[in-house]
């Protein structure tokens, strides 16, 4: 493995000079090489004129070689081998297994979306001929087509340092779209993010492609980041990371003279309401599930089970006492960075000093000075989780609290309460119906994706998934970041009027040469 510390832009690379990034092996504290030269704003200008040089040519490119463009990266990410594991095991602190499924994940996502173009459904072409003869006026011929929106910054995650990173769900997402891709790579990972960014390089070169159809650069602050979403050609962004962040650079997008589109995943606690009968009939077998859920890679998931919501009573008594078990048996891991381990023990410190709260059960303690977390598990009544609007807030970690409801009635008010969610999850039994027929059309209002018997951690890939939610899950609700309906977060209709035969896009020519699916005269024909 050859790391160069280098920035890519379009087709070259060159060492940054705006200060310098160093990885950081979180298990160990060592400071690991090379050193990564932070970009400048010129680096960012060269990257955003590239990307605007390339954008007309590639959006123009057949669907099938943009395909094939998405299928080599996924190619030369495996062809990195295990210096892609070793290099992200160092800088991350994540499992070996769990690095070999992401990657997995990652290129599944690739290949996922090279059969979402071979397929054009996502174009949503609609064809409404002519009526000349309708009366009292006559109808033009309408066609309808998505076109891409341009250039995409995308702002790799800490968390999953290859399918929510370089050449994660955003950026597979944004190329498919037909938008060249900027990465602002994560400075948790930034030799990952090398060796994902070359190879992405390495497949726009083998297809020949205009070299600005992708770019990265490092960060040593903020200023550049924040450049690069102010840039004018750059047209919408997709973000992964804290609340904080999201929002800065949420009101750079929404603050341009030409505002655009900033998909920022934030902050999600995702709510496990446990219903009376499902407690009744295995609330302590639920227990050791959820445990694992929660301590997942350190419960640093944005899908962490960080709240439970249940009635009073015996059963959730059981419940509580065979998660706390779970949580004491549970070991400390190791955290992605010091800053986040900071960030977690701070949010359970003031969880642990909140007198409203209860410590249910600790974790099994790191070594002193690692930085690892320790499972957390609290108990709050629902009237003091009303009272608090600052305990509904992420702890970024393994760390989660019971609310405890009086009756249903108080049930539907803290659900009412949350914040808008990835995910809800509900343990249910066929007596608890009635509950969920009543809580759904809140549910719906809170999350983008709704559960039943499980946790929302470990999230499909797939055409009906939506890892989404209202804010402050993500900055706009509207959408996803994750599944093939990704792909619409860089996509805008365009619709054709009275546009002669012999200028139509193949897309919309009333032979279908492409032969996709299409609305025609609002029923779908396929091709
Ligand atoms: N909910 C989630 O999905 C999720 C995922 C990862 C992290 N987090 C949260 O984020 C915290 C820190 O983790 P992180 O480093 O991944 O997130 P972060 O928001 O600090 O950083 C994410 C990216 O945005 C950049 N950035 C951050 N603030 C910026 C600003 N003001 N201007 C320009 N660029 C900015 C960073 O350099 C990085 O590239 C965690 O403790 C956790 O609370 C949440
Ligand atoms: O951390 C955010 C993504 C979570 C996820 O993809 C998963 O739970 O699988």
């Amino acid at each position: 493995m050859h790391l160069t510390g280098q920035l890519l832009i379009g087709g070259e690379s060159r060492k940054g000079t705006n200060g310098e990034i160093k990885g950081v092996n979180p298990a160990t504290g060592e400071i690991l090489e090379p050193a990564f030269g932070g970009a400048t704003k010129a680096d960012v200008d060269a990257a955003a004129a590239l990307a605007h040089e390339a954008f007309a040519g590639y959006r123009a490119l057949p669907y099938e070689t943009r395909a094939t463009f998405l299928e080599s990266i996924a190619e030369h990410i495996e062809a990195i081998g295990d210096d892609l594991i070793v290099r992200t095991m160092a800088e991350t602190g994540l499992p070996r297994p769990r690095l070999e499924g992401e990657r997995g994940r990652t290129v599944g996502q690739l290949r996922l979306f090279a059969g979402v173009l071979r397929d054009g459904g996502f174009l949503e072409a609609r064809i409404d001929p002519a009526l000349p003869d309708r009366k009292p006026l006559p109808r033009p011929d309408l066609r309808l087509r998505n076109v891409p929106l341009g250039p995409v910054a995308v702002f790799g995650a800490s968390n999953f340092p290859l399918a929510f990173s370089v050449a994660g769900g955003d950026t597979a997402s944004a190329l498919a779209a037909g938008c060249p891709v900027i990465v602002k790579a994560h400075p948790a990972h930034p030799g990952a993010s090398e060796l994902v960014g070359r190879a992405i390089q390495a497949a726009v070169a083998a297809c020949g492609l205009h070299p600005g159809v992708f770019s990265m650069i490092h960060d040593s602050g903020y200023e550049v980041s924040q450049a690069l979403v102010a840039d004018p050609r750059v047209k919408a962004a997709g973000f992964t990371g804290s609340r904080r962040g999201g929002l800065a650079l949420l009101a750079i997008a929404q603050g341009r003279p030409e505002p655009i589109p900033f998909y920022a995943e934030m902050s999600s606690i995702n709510p496990v309401i446990m219903l009376p009968a499902a407690l009744k009939a295995r609330g302590p077998q639920i227990a050791p599930d959820f445990v694992a859920a929660l301590t997942l890679g350190a419960g640093q998931f944005c899908t962490n089970p960080g709240l439970i919501l249940a009635i009073e009573g015996p059963e959730l008594d059981a419940f509580v006492e065979a998660a706390g078990k779970a949580v004491e048996a549970a070991p400390a891991s190791v955290m992605l960075t010091p800053g986040i381990c900071k960030a977690f023990a701070h949010g359970v410190a003031a969880l642990t000093e909140a007198k409203e709260v209860t410590t249910v059960a600790r974790g099994i303690p790191g070594p002193d000075g690692s930085h690892t977390g320790r499972a957390a598990l609290f108990s709050v009544a629902a009237k003091d989780f009303l009272a608090n609007p600052h305990l509904h807030e992420e702890v970024f970690g393994a760390a989660s609290v019971v609310v405890r409801a009086a009756d249903q009635a108080e049930l539907e008010k803290v659900v009412a309460a949350v914040e808008g969610q990835l995910t809800i999850a509900i343990h249910m039994d066929e007596a608890d119906h009635p509950i969920v027929a009543a809580l759904l059309p809140t549910l719906e209002m809170k999350a983008g994706r709704i559960l039943v018997n499980g946790f929302g951690t470990g999230v499909e890939v797939a055409p009906a998934m939506v890892h989404g939610g209202p804010f402050p899950a993500t900055s706009d609700g509207r959408t996803t970041s994750v599944g093939t309906l990704a792909i619409a977060r860089f996509l805008r209709p365009v619709s054709y009027q009275n546009l002669p035969e012999a200028l139509l896009p193949a897309e919309l020519k009333t032979e279908n040469p492409l032969g996709i699916a299409r609305r025609v005269d609002g029923k779908v024909k396929v091709g």
